[in-house]
């Protein structure tokens, strides 16, 4: 079994340099580590690459040769790349015994909330290559300094937990800088625990040009709030300390922290890893179509004895006809 991380977010917002980043705390550490570029738009790459897309497909070629736009030639690269799938996996091999991999993908925001190239290209190689990756989804911590597009930033890592459905961790990058950017309207906690979210319709109620959008802002906190999926963790590339802490996340978060455990890990499709004061919560999700089964309800007993809080989140139908079963444990 093979573990790593799909490294993602909107363009700018730090995914190679964060790549490079942890690669290199990994092989501080002493991991052996292959950091895969998939982003044929990536020209100036700072770590050595152990996969490129470019070997097999160059943005700049496709543009030209389809008269394409950056965007078009991104989807396109995808398309391509995933109907090329076997060209990865070969590539892939060498690495799959003993690396941890980290998969630095195009920062264009669609490929991963609305079109499936990306996502079924995920799964295959987690089928055929037996993978366990964690999404980490970075977002500019510069969105914090405007509420309206830190309610954007929240909907879009929400829409993407959804339509990728990996274990997922949220990040603000870059927040060595946030104090650049002024006083913020609330305190980093508000943002990265992003549990009541009517404080932010507050805010943004006061200025008069948000006043026609107001009832749009109310509904979609709502959304947010009422999946009740996103968290979100902070991030700088030169703090040793974050890196250190996401990573016990992830090792949680794709199940590296229990791989000696029998063969249920399956039966999770979703997993959101929290940090609250001193103590690390682990959220598990389990989207299902039905009532849990004993067993899954036992492995939801275990998961809490272990490693913190485990929730059933089921299927919205489900939910509403049928007692939830939304329980919490402290971590032991
Ligand atoms: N101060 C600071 N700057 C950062 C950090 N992470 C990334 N940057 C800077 O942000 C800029 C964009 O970083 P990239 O790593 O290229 O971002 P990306 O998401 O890969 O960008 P695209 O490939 O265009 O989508 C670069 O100038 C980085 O040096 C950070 O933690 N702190």
């Amino acid at each position: 079994m093979v573990f790593g991380q799909v490294v993602i977010g909107p363009p700018g917002s730090g995914k190679t340099t964060y790549c490079n980043g942890m690669s290199q705390f990994l092989k501080l550490i002493g991991r052996k580590v292959a950091v895969i570029n998939l982003d044929p738009a990536n020209d100036a790459l700072p770590y050595e690459c152990a996969v490129n897309i470019e070997d097999l497909i160059k943005l700049e070629d496709v543009m030209n040769e389809h008269s394409l736009g950056p965007n078009g030639g991104l989807v396109y690269c995808m398309d391509y790349l995933q109907k090329n799938i076997d060209w990865l996996e070969s590539k892939l091999m060498p690495f799959i015994k003993d690396h941890y991999l980290l998969f630095d993908f195009p920062g264009q925001v669609e490929l991963f909330s609305v079109h499936t190239n990306v996502r079924n290209i995920i799964n295959k190689l987690m089928k055929k290559l037996d993978l366990r990756l964690t999404a980490i989804h970075l977002v500019d911590a510069h969105l914090c300094s405007d509420p309206g597009k830190y309610v954007s930033a929240l909907l879009l890592s929400l829409s993407t937990m959804i339509h990728l459905e990996l274990p997922h961790i949220n990040v603000l990058s870059k927040i060595d800088l946030i104090e650049s950017y002024g006083k913020l309207a609330f305190n980093l906690d508000f943002y990265t625990d992003v549990q009541d979210l009517s404080y932010l319709q507050y805010h943004l109620d006061q200025d008069p040009r948000h006043a026609k959008y107001r009832k749009l802002t109310k509904e979609l906190c709502e959304v947010v709030e009422d999946y009740g999926l996103v968290n979100v963790t902070s991030f700088a590339i030169d703090d040793s300390e974050f890196k250190r802490k996401l990573r016990k996340y992830l090792n949680k978060s794709n199940f590296y922290v229990i791989a000696h455990m029998d063969g249920s890990r399956d039966k999770y499709s979703c997993l959101v890893v929290k940090d609250t004061d001193s103590d690390t919560y682990l959220t598990l999700v389990f989207k299902l179509e039905k009532r849990p089964t004993t067993e899954e309800r036992d492995i939801e007993e275990r998961i809490q004895l272990r490693f913190g809080i485990a929730r059933w989140f089921v299927d919205e139908k489900w939910r509403k006809s049928t007692d939830t079963v939304d329980r919490t444990a402290r971590s032991r």
